[in-house]
């Protein structure tokens, strides 16, 4: 079977440069400790514990956006999980990041700023072409090995995930390694009874992208947050378009002709919410039925009780249920309903199921479930929707390549 080396394959005393995802919620610029940081914790002490000297590489947010902030907060909040210190650079690869880098003793650890705040970092190129940046030639001249450990974001083709791969020995960090363990072995369960996928989340590109690719392994798509907003769009409500966010007229650029054939061969595989929540003149929720919307004028932030009593006896009757994104803004909890309804509803019941997705899987800790409640907790949410179809990641495929080469 073709597979990437690990930690357990780097040589003692490297000077090691690491690819973690510590991609997190930020509340009034305060940036919310999550599940990334412990997981990630586990492979930086690991590091810096045997000797090696560490630098961190991590990305926050995307241009443009009000998550789109510095790494300082992340390096705290990374050493309090990991227990060691963690120096950071305001700097991606200039003089200030090559000039700490030089300072790093054995067992000493630093974060680099925000990778997305190069302009190397984002653009659409082959791998070959990422390794030729500036960017890329520039730090690895500085390292002995990469390793990657961000599963979560290994379905993109990002400079930092896939172009250092050819420039440096690659190796699977702890998180790399149990989270394409545990996602490749789900995506090849098989189940005799019905399958449900629960989709919601911003991030209506990643999940409409593989509903078709998922066609014959998911018997039912249960949709809420932006996606739903987009399908029932598609079925001639006037929802999903932008009035206060900019949240849909892109993705609905981008998903149309995709949304409209799942509707026009799969509908009855689809289930729309019914009705949809929002936030009254008097700051209470308040709930509408979407045949009864005439004009998008305010954001609905979360599927209707309605929908919330119709999707839970379908996940109850499942044999499998998984779930990316949330169904509303749940970390508000006037809009948790839809979230807290149906994860409630898989947490009582005995079938196999996963959580998927840095946000959503907060939702958990947040309202009182525990994580044993579900048979899996992923900190990926794209990328393991992505592993589901069989398909390769892009940012694995590297590492595997990788391997390969040296052996
Ligand atoms: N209708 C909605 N409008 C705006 N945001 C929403 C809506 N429904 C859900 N969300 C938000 O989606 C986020 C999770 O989305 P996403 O980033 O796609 O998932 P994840 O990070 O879990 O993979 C949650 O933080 C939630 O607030
Ligand atoms: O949070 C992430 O993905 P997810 O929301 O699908 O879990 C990754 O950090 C990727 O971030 P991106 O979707 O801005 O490329």
């Amino acid at each position: 079977m073709r597979s990437f080396r690990t930690l357990d394959d780097l040589p003692a005393q490297q000077r090691v440069l690491v690819r973690l995802d510590l991609n997190s919620p930020v509340e009034d610029g305060v940036v919310q400790d999550n599940r990334r940081f412990s997981r990630h914790a586990e492979t930086v002490a690991e590091l810096a514990e045997a000797g090696h000297r560490v630098a961190l590489m991590a990305h926050q947010g995307r241009p443009g956006r009000d998550t789109f902030v510095s790494l300082e907060q992340h390096a705290d909040i990374l050493a309090e999980h990991a227990g060691v210190d963690v120096d950071f650079v305001p700097d991606t690869f200039g003089d200030d990041a090559l000039a700490a880098i030089r300072g790093l003793d054995a067992g000493d650890v630093l974060l680099l700023e925000n990778t997305r705040m190069t302009d190397d970092e984002l653009p659409e190129k082959e791998p070959e072409g990422h390794a030729a940046s500036d960017f890329v030639e520039t730090l690895a001249a500085e390292f002995d090995a990469y390793v990657n450990d961000a599963y979560s974001a290994a379905h993109r083709k990002h400079a930092s995930l896939v172009g250092f791969p050819l420039a440096l020995p690659s190796y699977a960090g702890r998180v790399m390694q149990t989270e394409y363990e545990a996602n490749t072995a789900i995506a090849e369960r098989e189940f005799d009874g019905d399958v449900t996928m629960v989709i919601g989340g911003t991030k209506a590109t990643d999940v409409i992208g593989v509903m078709e690719a998922l066609d014959e392994t998911v018997d039912r798509f249960l949709l809420g947050g932006v996606a739903g907003e987009l399908f029932l769009r598609a079925a001639g409500y006037s929802v999903g378009e932008d009035v206060e966010t900019d949240l849909f007229d892109d993705q609905w650029d981008a998903n149309e002709e995709v949304i409209r054939s799942v509707l026009d061969e799969r509908r009855d595989q689809v289930t729309l919410a019914t009705d949809l929540a929002y936030e009254d003149d008097d700051g209470e929720r308040a709930e509408v039925a979407v045949g009864d919307i005439e004009e998008k004028s305010q954001s609905f932030l979360d599927i209707g009780s309605d929908t919330v009593a119709d999707y839970e006896p379908v996940v109850r009757d499942s044999e499998a249920v998984f779930v990316k994104g949330a169904l509303g803004v749940f970390e508000d909890e006037r809009f948790s309903v839809g979230t807290v309804g149906v994860l409630e509803a898989i947490a009582e019941t005995d079938c196999f199921s996963v959580v998927g997705g840095g946000d959503t899987s907060r939702a958990i800790t947040m309202y009182g479930m525990s994580e044993s409640d579900f048979s899996h907790v992923s900190i990926a949410g794209g990328a393991y929707i992505r592993a589901l179809t069989g398909e390769p990641l892009p940012a694995v495929e590297l590492l595997v390549q990788s391997a390969e080469r040296e052996a």
